[in-house]
């Protein structure tokens, strides 16, 4: 018997030329999307629960659209704060042709064409309860009623020029409705990218300060987003969105759903797409504050995990960072 290992499994690993060349998988600009919140407002906000990311006035995200097209990212993702004058128990803002996310996507079409605009339809920035839908007496939130203001809050953004519909509410349903009305519509081409597997999640924190419904929200979302404890549920919900029409589809949060992330791809071989949220990145933020670890490192180290789980693509707050640290 010899006195050496059959097989030296770091061989391979020696050198930096061959680490690339045997890397089973990619990291590259272009797998990332970039999400970004619009303000009323005339300047920069700085969101004190999301170090390092700000709302911007519809100018600034111009800005930010031309910054993402010249590193490399393909597509943003829009989330407006809605003044509080202007939300409402019904969240009928949301399908006002002339709302803020519409005259940003104008705006965003107009400027930079060549990036892909990715929308949310939802109700959670326009209603006065921070709910996702209209809720009835008892709080609890209607389903139908919601989806067919979704289907109008989706016309009025593709109208407007979005390339990519991005149901987050998780109606039953809704999918296949909004397929429906952009197939009449005229918006043949537009796509759906369905949040199919969002669950009911702690990580969300920031983001609600950031669209401005934290202070409002009563209750939580566990009757319309998923139990974390569920995993083949989430293999019947992407069945469903794919049913009814969705191009892609979304697991929600990322790194701690890798799991159902690979378990989608695996089961349907679809593009599928991860949300790394507001909480993640705020974890990433504090710990390399803290000194608990190289933020580039921990950025770029997370980003390949939902790469090598089996994702197309990552929505991150981190991706124009990501991409100079990947085109260095
Ligand atoms: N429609 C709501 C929505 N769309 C995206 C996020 C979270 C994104 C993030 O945390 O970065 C949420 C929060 C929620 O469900 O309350
Ligand atoms: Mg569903």
């Amino acid at each position: 018997m010899s006195r050496y290992p059959a097989l030296r499994m770091r061989r391979t690993r020696a050198a930096p030329w061959s680490r690339s060349l045997h890397a089973e998988t990619v990291l590259t600009p272009a797998d990332l999307i970039w999400p970004m919140f619009v303000t009323e407002g005339d300047d920069e906000e700085p969101i004190a629960s999301l170090p390092g990311v700000s709302r911007w006035p519809i100018a600034g995200i111009v800005d930010r659209a031309r910054e993402a097209r010249n590193l490399g990212i393909p597509c943003i993702a829009l989330f407006p704060n809605t003044p509080n004058a202007l939300r409402s128990a019904d969240g009928a803002e949301a399908a006002n042709p002339d709302n803020l996310m519409c005259r940003t996507i104008r705006a965003l079409k107009d400027a930079v064409p060549e990036v892909g605009v990715l929308t949310d339809v939802a109700l959670d920035p326009y209603t006065s309860h921070g709910h996702d839908g209209l809720i009835d007496e008892a709080g609890y939130v209607l389903n139908d009623a919601t989806s067919e203001i979704l289907v109008r809050q989706a016309m009025v953004q593709a109208n407007a020029g979005a390339d990519i519909i991005a149901p987050s509410d998780m109606m039953d349903g809704r999918v296949g409705a909004i397929r429906d009305a952009l197939e009449q519509g005229g918006h043949a081409n537009v796509q759906i990218m369905a949040y199919a597997a969002k669950y009911a999640s702690a990580f969300y924190g920031p983001f609600r300060d950031a669209v401005g419904s934290r202070g409002l929200l009563a209750g939580d979302k566990k009757t319309y987003q998923m139990d974390p404890a569920n995993r083949e549920e989430a293999l019947r919900e992407v069945e469903l969105d794919l049913a009814e029409g969705a191009d892609s589809v979304m697991v929600k949060p990322g790194l701690p759903y890798l799991d159902i992330i690979r378990s989608v791809k695996d089961a349907f071989q679809v593009p599928v797409f991860a949300y790394q949220v507001s909480g993640e990145y705020a974890m990433i933020e504090a710990a390399a504050a803290a000194g608990a670890g190289d933020r580039d490192a921990l950025v770029l180290e997370t980003l390949m995990a939902f790469r090598r789980a089996g994702c197309s693509g990552v929505l991150t707050y981190h991706a124009a960072h990501a991409a100079r640290l990947l085109s260095r």
